[in-house]
């Protein structure tokens, strides 16, 4: 490897000679790069190189290249308008990509020439010629088109091997680093040298004030061609490097492979702002790792998290997406709760989500199934009574009512109507899904699987062999901290009181009717209650729905009380004293009384009543909320932005290798698609000097992020043979990404 790029870099000699300049190309004709040059998309530039060994001379390679380029290259200009930030403060410049062939690098000015030459042949093959003779890195055994670019100083060029793989060189090792006149007279004054905070490339050159140069530093002969401003140094300078800038016109050549031109500005090969690397608009959207107040709240930080979300959320996410995708076999007969048949009204894809049951309060049989909304696809938790007719149309106010009520702590209904589909008049009624959800009831009044005649001493708050550890366990588990009750109490007492204010009563606080996911609690089938009971003739329609808040009040009561005693029988009469004596010994007094008061039915109570018993508790609650909301929103971060950078492998995807493309097989090979393909190549098959494969997750990201955000700094790509290395930017990379895929999306079918 090293070897290798040792010829590449001792190549800007052999680029010197002549005899490397071919009458044709020189490409060995299987070339990629052949393939590529002759193709020369419009829209894009193009590079050409050539295999040495041709001896020729410049005047025939000039005739045949100017023919080439000049109608077919079009400017490359990247669009100042979409990040202003990112060019602001550079001056406009030009870029130009230069190859090199069997370890000779090409430079673009022949090309570029060329394309000026075609009004001054003459004066172009004389530049050539003292460009070459100046040692100048030129075009050698080859050519290598141009794009002109408006673009920020160089970048450092990450040079790579390929052979189908590629390698990493520091940008110590860069031939950029290798110092320019103008690079030196800068780094002899470092204080004018702004480094931007966060900029890791080590500053080389710093941003000029002045487009033209006022003085022309010692070494450096300048020359003005048909009004183009070269820049040579001169033979006592060079020391083996060369470096020409051409201003006004084109070209700057810094280094062995770093090419700049500049319209209308001195080149400086500054090292490259924080800004520019990461401005523009893939830079504003890079994740910034994440924020100190959320650090501190996350588990051990792992590396992976830098990258993707905590593995216990990434689990929950993806158990609930699993629950939600769950589908019956068609025709699957033997569970007799799978529905008769799959498709109601507009739904379909019924999943039953609870045994047939009777409910105590309902006078009919009732089904709960996962359903699939035929228009949306969205999911929906649809719920069947069976054999029901509605009492009046009157109580579909009351649904409309419930329809339009919306609270982070009530399952809303969505629609209700009657089917037949079941063979029966059913009454179906459409709440929103909440995959996952288990029932109060089923989280803290179901017995443990501990507790059949064994009880973990471990488990839970309670502690082996003392008298209070018995009094703290139930047959469903241990007792609840008080936080969590609290944090139940607020989460009711909030969707209660939305209930109320909509004028509506809750009627079924009952522990099989809340649902519980993740942390969240809610009322669900709500209104039903409303609709089985519902009687059309009673005169005083307000005096029930206040009696039915009254009661919602109680039975609130009664579910705090059974959530503290762990115990659904706590609430029956003759327990009563013994649980509030237990909630007495174990909780606050403040609980207690929030019991006792919902037990007062004897004056009228209201919810907003049970605020000031909450009291300061709801601070913490809402410390919690927000907590875990700085949390989600840094993984949301995150995950954007890995949505970006997925977007952009779709594309690079899309592109790279496709067997064909209107008919043409070698599509994906040649023109901009053949430098993405190498890009491809550095992007993932990078390999260790010793040739190993060399997986950094970095790397990968930081390349992703500077394709998608256009950055200036140079890429070397290498062939898979080798023998070309292509440098380009990430702007043009870009340009190149967008123009292959329009091609593809205007092709597809819409
Ligand atoms: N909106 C919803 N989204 C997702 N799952 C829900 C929703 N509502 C209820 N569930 C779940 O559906 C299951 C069945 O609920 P359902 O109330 O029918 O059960 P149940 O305890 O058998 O009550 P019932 O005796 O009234 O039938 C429960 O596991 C519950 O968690």
């Amino acid at each position: 490897m090293s070897m290798f790029l040792n010829n590449f870099f001792q190549a800007d000699t052999a680029a010197l000679d002549p005899i490397y300049f071919s009458s044709s190309n020189g490409i060995p004709s299987e070339s990629k790069l052949a393939t590529y040059m002759n193709r020369q998309n419009v829209g894009t530039p193009t590079y050409g190189i050539s295999s040495s060994g041709h001896s020729s001379n410049l005047d025939s390679t000039l005739s045949i290249k100017q023919a080439q380029v000049t109608p077919q290259s079009p400017e490359f200009i990247p669009q100042l308008s979409t990040s202003p930030n990112f060019y602001a403060p550079y001056h406009q410049q030009t870029t130009t990509v230069t190859s090199t062939v069997n370890g000779k690098t090409i430079s673009p000015n022949t090309l570029l020439k060329q394309t000026a030459s075609t009004q001054q042949p003459q004066q172009q093959q004389q530049q050539q010629q003292q460009q070459h003779l100046n040692g100048m890195k030129t075009s050698v055994n080859g050519l290598t088109s141009t794009s002109n670019m408006n673009i920020a100083p160089a970048a450092p060029i990450t040079p790579l091997k390929t052979n189908g793989r590629s390698s990493l060189l520091s940008n110590e090792n860069s031939p950029t680093n290798q110092l320019d006149p103008q690079q030196s007279q800068q780094q002899q004054q470092p204080q004018q040298q702004p480094q931007q905070p966060h900029d890791k490339t080590p500053p080389r050159m710093t941003p000029h004030n002045s487009p033209i140069p006022t003085a022309i530093p010692p070494g450096v002969h300048q020359e003005n061609v048909g009004g183009t401003i070269y820049f040579y140094m001169t033979a006592n300078h060079t020391s083996g490097q060369t470096s020409c800038s051409v201003v006004n016109s084109e070209t700057v050549l810094n280094h062995h492979s770093s090419v700049n031109v500049v319209s209308g500005a001195v080149v400086t090969n500054n090292s490259t702002p924080t800004s520019m690397l990461y401005g523009g608009v893939g830079g504003h959207h890079v994740y910034p790792g994440p924020a100190s107040n959320v650090i501190s709240m996350q588990p051990k930080s792992q590396l992976s998290s830098a990258f993707f979300m905590p593995d216990d959320m990434r689990m929950e996410i993806q158990a609930r997406n699993e629950i939600a995708n769950l589908m019956l076999e068609a025709h699957d007969n033997t569970n007799p709760t799978n529905p008769a048949v799959m498709e109601v009204g507009n739904y379909h894809s019924l999943y039953p989500l609870e045994p047939q049951t009777i409910h105590p309060k309902l006078p009919c049989p009732s089904s709960t199934y996962k359903a699939t909304n035929s228009t949306t696809g969205i999911k929906y938790c649809l719920r069947r009574l069976h054999a029901f007719r509605l009492p009046s149309l009157k109580c579909m106010t009351l649904v409309d009512k419930w329809k339009q009520l919306q609270h982070s702590n009530v399952v809303q209904l969505r629609e209700v109507f009657t089917t037949k589909a079941f063979g029966d008049n059913s009454l179906i009624l459409i709440y929103d899904y909440h995959p996952g959800s288990q029932t109060l009831f089923s989280k803290y009044f179901t017995p443990s699987q501990d507790s059949n005649g064994y009880t973990d001493p471990f488990g839970g708050e309670a502690r082996p062999f003392s008298h209070k550890s018995n009094l703290q366990r139930t047959v469903n588990g241990p007792l609840l901290p008080e936080s969590t009750i609290w944090a139940i109490i607020m989460q009711l007492t909030a969707g209660l009181r939305a209930i109320h204010q909509a004028g509506l009563a809750c009627r079924q606080l009952d522990p099989t009717k809340i649902i519980v996911t993740g942390k969240r609690i809610r009322f669900s089938f709500l209104g039903i209650s409303d609709l089985v009971s519902f009687d059309p003739n009673h005169a005083n329609q307000l005096a029930v729905l206040h009696m039915h808040q009254q009661e919602d009040l109680t039975q609130l009561g009664k579910l705090v009380l059974a959530l503290a005693c762990r115990c659904l029988q706590s609430v029956q009469r003759d327990n009563f004293q013994t649980s509030i004596e237990l909630v007495s010994r174990q909780y606050s007094s403040d609980l207690r009384n929030f019991i006792l008061f919902l037990f007062n039915s004897a004056q009228r109570r209201s919810v907003t009543d049970l605020m000031p018993m909450i009291g300061a508790r709801f601070y913490t609650q809402l410390d919690a909320l927000q907590s875990q909301c700085d949390m989600q929103e840094d993984e949301l971060a995150k995950e954007t932005e890995n949505g970006r950078l997925y977007r952009i492998l779709i594309k690079l995807g899309c592109i790279n290798e496709r067997p064909d493309f209107n008919l043409d097989v070698t599509w994906s090979e040649t023109g901009d698609r053949y430098m993405l393909k190498l890009f491809r190549d550095y992007l993932f098959h990078s390999v260790t000097e010793d040739g190993r494969p060399w997986l950094d997750h970095a790397h990968i990201v930081q390349c992703l992020n500077k394709l998608d955000a256009g950055t200036m700094e140079k890429v070397q790509l290498m062939s898979r043979d080798e023998q070309s290395i292509l440098i380009v930017t990430y702007a043009e990379l870009k340009n190149c990404l967008e123009n292959a895929f329009s091609e593809l999306v205007a092709q597809a079918p819409s």
